[in-house]
């Protein structure tokens, strides 16, 4: 038996813009389930490869299929399928929220019947109830922005691709938007592209990192999580005195009391944290370091050498 085709594959897409070959090469895949971090620096490809993936830009090299279906030899899959949010959202200033998402699920190929039902839940999930009889010219820039989120998801689409969704947001909007976007990636492939590596920490699966049109790193943005911990402890150490601990593979002072810890591979995390309360370190804190993504992108950003695709 075959298995199912991904929702998303780009396979050796690439895009010339004025001549210049923008992005190149791009394989990738992801599956409903699972939400996808775009990463890189300004000018790195990134909007270029959502609007391709959104069907709003042909790729001139390569392709893009949508559960196996190349997405330029069937223009009406985007429509009904995927829900895209550009960087500036398509917003009609003078209907309210409720009238705009009416339009768009009609838009999308939602039935005449459904519309209200399908308009609800988007306000409900995007937290406009109190602005959805207001005039979309009227709102805040991070209202305007949830419905713009709002307008991606409107239609149920399997595939929902968000470019900098939290720009304009307050911190409190940013931490619902994570909460809504791992929500949204339990029953669709997200594809979401952002500036704020703590966003991908918290709501992502996956990480893709381009810099300069070309993929440089495609992995887990977990895999490497648990080797590497942020810990607190209230008694001053010195870097021998982690050795004590077998799982202890290398470990480095950030500020006093805090201590980025790499435990060796397969090591229980409970185990280390009995060793350092064994040996009366005084345990006062211990989380995921996010380091390894913050260094991979970095390192990527800083140096133009290419690196491994994990
Ligand atoms: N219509 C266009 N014509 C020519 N070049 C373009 C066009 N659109 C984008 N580019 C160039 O393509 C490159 C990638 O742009 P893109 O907007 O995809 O990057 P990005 O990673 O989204 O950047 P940012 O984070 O600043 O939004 C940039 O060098 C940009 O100048």
């Amino acid at each position: 038996m075959t298995s199912p085709a991904p929702t998303l594959a780009l396979v050796q897409a690439g895009r010339r813009l004025a001549g210049r070959a923008v992005v190149r090469d791009l394989d990738l895949e992801l599956a409903r389930g699972e939400v996808l971090g775009l990463l890189g620096v300004n000018g790195a490809g990134k909007t270029t490869t959502l609007r391709m993936i959104a069907g709003v830009l042909a790729p001139t090299s390569g392709s893009v299929r949508l559960g196996g279906e190349d997405l330029y030899e069937h223009p009406e899959l985007a429509r009904r399928r995927i829900g895209y949010l550009p960087e500036t959202p398509p917003l009609h200033v003078e209907l309210d929220a409720e009238e705009y998402l009416r339009f768009c699920a009609r838009l999308h190929g939602v039935a005449r019947g459904a519309v209200t039902t399908a308009v609800a839940r988007a306000i409900e999930r995007c937290e406009l109830g109190e602005m959805r009889r207001r005039p979309l010219g009227t709102l805040s820039k991070g209202y305007r922005q949830r419905v713009g989120v709002a307008q991606a998801i409107v239609h149920e689409p399997e595939l929902i691709v968000l470019d900098e969704p939290a720009s304009g947001f307050d911190p409190v909007q940013a931490l619902r938007l994570r909460e809504l976007v791992r929500g949204l990636g339990r029953e669709h492939a997200v594809v979401l592209s952002t500036h704020v590596l703590p966003d991908v920490s918290a709501c992502c699966d996956r990480v893709a990192i381009l810099h300069r049109g070309e993929l440089r790193h495609a992995g887990e943005v977990h895999a490497s999580a648990t080797t590497s911990l942020r810990v607190g402890v209230a008694r001053a150490l010195r870097a021998d005195d982690w050795r004590a601990l077998p799982m202890v593979v290398a470990a480095e002072p950030l500020d006093l009391g805090h201590w980025r810890v790499e435990l060796a591979p397969g090591s229980a995390i409970d185990a280390f944290a009995a060793a350092v309360v064994a040996h009366g370190f005084g345990l006062t804190a211990l989380g995921a370091d996010a380091l390894p993504l913050e260094s991979t992108f970095l390192a990527i950003a800083a140096s133009d050498a290419p690196a491994a695709v994990a």
